[in-house]
Formats: structure tokens, C-alpha cells, sequence
């Protein structure tokens, strides 16, 4: 019966879906200055609703961005015009959302996992499936797992947020956040393998055992509970929180660059229609204020882990600005290689690292800047699988050995955080 109820559940929500039939993205290389400027001008033709999934950023780094059927023609027209080299990266967005939809449906069938044993972690999942994970997560280890809600969203869904922690009071910390970006799937997927993989490995890994007997671990694995929710039943691609902004018809703030650091700075935009858009004021959004108040409260967080999707990159501060110069710059840089070396030795798979705005592009407003001004020195923010081929609709089979790897990258960063205290 319990099938039968998801799988009406699940055609429901198929109904009222938003499609994506025919909408291609397409990886634009600008070859020179005037190209680059040619490209970042499609920004504003908001006519063809374009969606940059990786923004334009410097000459000969790709531009991956979504297209809408009813603009491809002039796109195209557009970028061939004016000699500017694109590749189609997908073809039909919607074929690959149906394929990662049957996959879902077929979890949907399978019976309740009854413990985290049993959980599926090689499947994408619901809130509502996650949300239950963590309750049976807390259950089954008592001595070593809580859940704390540290807000609601801006629909009243609870923050909940996993603390690790074997005793003590207010130990030195380490935080990891994912799925802050709804559309990033892999991230809240990761997110719970991560949290599997803590209380699997306290008491066998010495490495973890250490650092658990010394520090608490903080992991929010759904930071954006509304987008998420939003992304399984209306718009696979929603990227921001899911609050309206008053004086116009678009939804939502970026709440990637609506933190008060370099806020409303280049590197995030004032338009509420936008996918970076700031929001009216820093930590407007009860997502980000949350995670704010509880960092403050906290007062021992030592390091800061951020984790998105796709491109394969491990970045640190800053992203508002390339400078002031700050000292701990080539710290961050050497344990960045070190995680990206760890990562690399799994399965071969390779990241580029250093600050935000060298590496991907300005942003302000963005999580880790304000986590790296509150004085937490390790503070990181993950790009994870791939560089393009899927984007943000990575095959479920690759949750899996993305996790093993991003856990290889993230031991060094807490091991690191560990063995220098400061
Ligand atoms: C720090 C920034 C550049 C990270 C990036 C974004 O928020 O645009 C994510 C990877 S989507
Ligand atoms: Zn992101």
C-alpha cells in the first residue's frame, strides 16, 4: 500500500512539475576580452531566461549555462555570429531529469529502510527520507549523536542541524554544511553518507576516534529545506531559498551571497530575479541568520566546511575581494592541496584549489568569507563531482565514491584543525 501511496504521490508531483523539454546547456569558451564581455552581456537579455550554471568568469574558462528551447535559436544565433566557440554539453535536459526520476521512483517503492543500515545511500532521497535518517541516525547512537534545531525556513521547516560529540562541554568544533544550493543533490546526498560514515568510523578509525574524543562535529545536511523540497516538486534547478521578495514577481534569495561580508559588493546581484541575487539586507534569510546565531553562540568553531556542486574545486577565502592579504593565505593553500591530494588518491579524481575569487569567480556575500572574518581559520568551501558532463544531475552512482572521496579531503581538513589547535 505504502508503494503504491509514494508512487501516486510521485506522479502527482510529475504533473506539476516544471519541464525542461528541449532546454540544452551549453558550454561557451570565451576566447578573448571581447568575448567575455559579449558573454557576460547574455546576463542581462532577460528575455532568454538563461541560467548560468557556471558563471562567466575569464577567458578560456568554460561558461556552462542552460538555455531554454524558446531561446536556443537566437542563442545560437547570437554566440555564432560573433564567433564564439560552444559545445551542446546536454542535449535534452529533460531526458536526463526523467532518467534520474525513474531511479527515484524505483527508491520510492522499496521498502521503509527500518535503520541507517539499510538506508539507501546509493539513491537520491527526499527531506522527508532524510529528515527520517537523522532521526534514526540520533536513535541508534544516543551516546554519540544529537539533533539540534538551530531555526525554521522561511516555509517553518526545522534547521536541523547533527552534533557529534562524545562529552565535554562546548569542545573546539568543526562544522559542514551542504545542500546550502538546492539543486546540488549530490551535496545532501554526501551529506549523508558523511554522517553514516562518523559513527561508523568512531572507535575503529584512529584518526576520527582522536578527533572526536577532543572535538565536536557539526553537520547540516539539508541548509536549505524549502529549495530542496521545491527542487523534488516544482523546479528540478532551484537554486535559492524560497522566499518571496517584495515588489516583484521572483522568488527567492541566494543564500550563498547573503551573508555579511563584502555583502551587496561585485560578486552577487541586486536583482530579486537573479540566481545570485543578495537579498534585501545581510542574513535576511532564516537559513543563513541560523546558522549566524549559532556560530556566534557557539564560539568554538575551529573550522568551517561548506560544501556545493559541481566543478570539482576546493576554494577558500576570500571571495569578495583580493585583498587585504591575510596570513593565513598560504596555510589554507598547502591544507587545500593536501585535502585535493587525499581526495585525488581514490579514485583519480581531480580538483583545483585556491581562493574564491582567483579560482571560480568574485562572489560576495558568501558563506566562508563571513565564517573566515569570525576568526575560523580553516574555512573551506567544496565544489564537488563533476566539471560539466551532468552538472548538477550527477548519476546516482556516483554518490557513492563522490562521498568516499570528499571524505578523504574533509579528515585532512579536521585532522589538520585537530593537531593545531589555535
Ligand atoms: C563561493 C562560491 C563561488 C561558490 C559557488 C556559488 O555560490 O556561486 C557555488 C559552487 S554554486
Ligand atoms: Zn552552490
Amino acid at each position: 500500500m505504502r508503494g503504491l501511496l509514494a508512487f501516486a504521490a510521485l506522479l502527482v508531483a510529475v504533473i506539476a512539475k516544471e519541464s525542461f523539454e528541449g532546454h540544452q546547456v551549453l558550454r561557451i569558451i570565451p576566447k578573448d576580452d571581447v568575448q567575455l564581455s559579449l558573454i557576460k552581456e547574455m546576463e542581462d537579455m532577460i528575455h532568454f531566461e538563461l541560467d548560468f550554471w557556471r558563471d562567466v568568469t575569464g577567458v578560456a574558462t568554460p561558461v556552462d549555462v542552460r538555455v531554454p528551447f524558446h531561446s536556443l535559436q537566437s542563442v545560437k544565433i547570437y554566440l555564432e555570429t560573433q564567433d564564439i566557440e560552444y559545445s551542446i554539453m546536454i542535449v535534452d535536459l529533460q531526458v536526463m531529469l526523467d532518467e534520474e526520476q525513474e531511479q527515484m521512483v524505483s527508491v520510492a517503492r522499496a521498502p521503509e529502510p527500518r535503520n541507517t543500515d539499510s538506508f539507501d545511500y546509493t539513491n537520491y532521497h527526499t527531506i522527508s527520507e532524510i529528515y527520517s535518517f537523522q532521526d534514526m541516525l540520533v536513535a541508534e547512537n544516543p551516546n554519540l549523536v544529537s539533533k539540534i534545531v538551530i531555526g525554521q525556513s522561511y516555509e517553518g521547516r526545522p534547521l536541523n542541524v547533527l552534533k557529534f560529540s562524545t562529552g565535554g562541554t562546548n569542545r573546539p568544533a568543526i562544522w559542514i554544511d551542504t545542500g546550502i544550493h538546492s539543486r546540488e543533490w549530490v551535496t545532501q546526498a554526501s551529506g549523508t553518507w558523511f554522517a553514516k560514515k562518523i559513527v561508523t568510523d568512531y572507535g575503529t578509525d584512529p584518526a576520527l576516534t582522536a578527533i572526536l574524543n577532543n572535538m565536536d562535529i557539526f553537520l547540516e545536511i539539508v541548509t536549505n529545506p524549502d529549495g530542496f523540497y521545491y527542487t523534488h516538486n516544482n523546479n528540478r534547478m532551484w537554486r535559492k531559498t524560497r522566499k518571496p521578495n517584495s515588489g516583484s514577481s521572483c522568488v527567492g534569495v541566494d543564500p550563498n551571497r547573503n551573508w555579511n561580508a563584502g555583502f551587496g559588493l561585485p560578486g552577487a546581484s541586486s536583482s530579486p530575479c537573479s540566481e545570485t541575487y543578495h537579498g534585501p539586507r545581510a542574513e535576511s534569510e532564516s537559513e543563513v541568520k541560523s546558522i549566524v546565531d549559532f556560530v556566534k553562540s557557539h564560539g568554538n568553531m575551529k573550522a568551517f566546511i561548506s560544501i556545493h556542486s559541481y566543478s570539482q574545486m576546493l576554494l577558500y577565502p576570500y571571495g569578495y575581494t583580493r585583498t587585504p592579504y591575510h596570513d593565513d593565505l598560504f596555510l589554507q593553500h598547502s591544507l587545500a592541496k593536501k585535502a585535493i591530494t587525499d581526495l585525488a588518491s581514490l579514485y583519480g579524481t581531480r580538483y583545483r584549489y585556491g581562493s574564491i575569487i582567483d579560482t571560480i569567480y568574485q562572489a560576495s556575500g558568501s558563506t566562508v568569507d563571513w565564517t573566515y572574518n569570525q576568526g575560523i581559520k580553516y574555512s573551506y568551501t567544496f565544489e564537488l563531482r563533476d566539471t560539466g558532463r551532468y552538472g548538477f544531475i550527477l548519476p546516482a552512482n556516483q554518490i557513492i565514491p563522490t562521498s568516499q572521496e570528499t571524505w578523504l579531503a574533509l579528515m585532512a581538513i579536521m585532522d589538520h584543525t585537530y593537531k593545531n589547535p589555535y
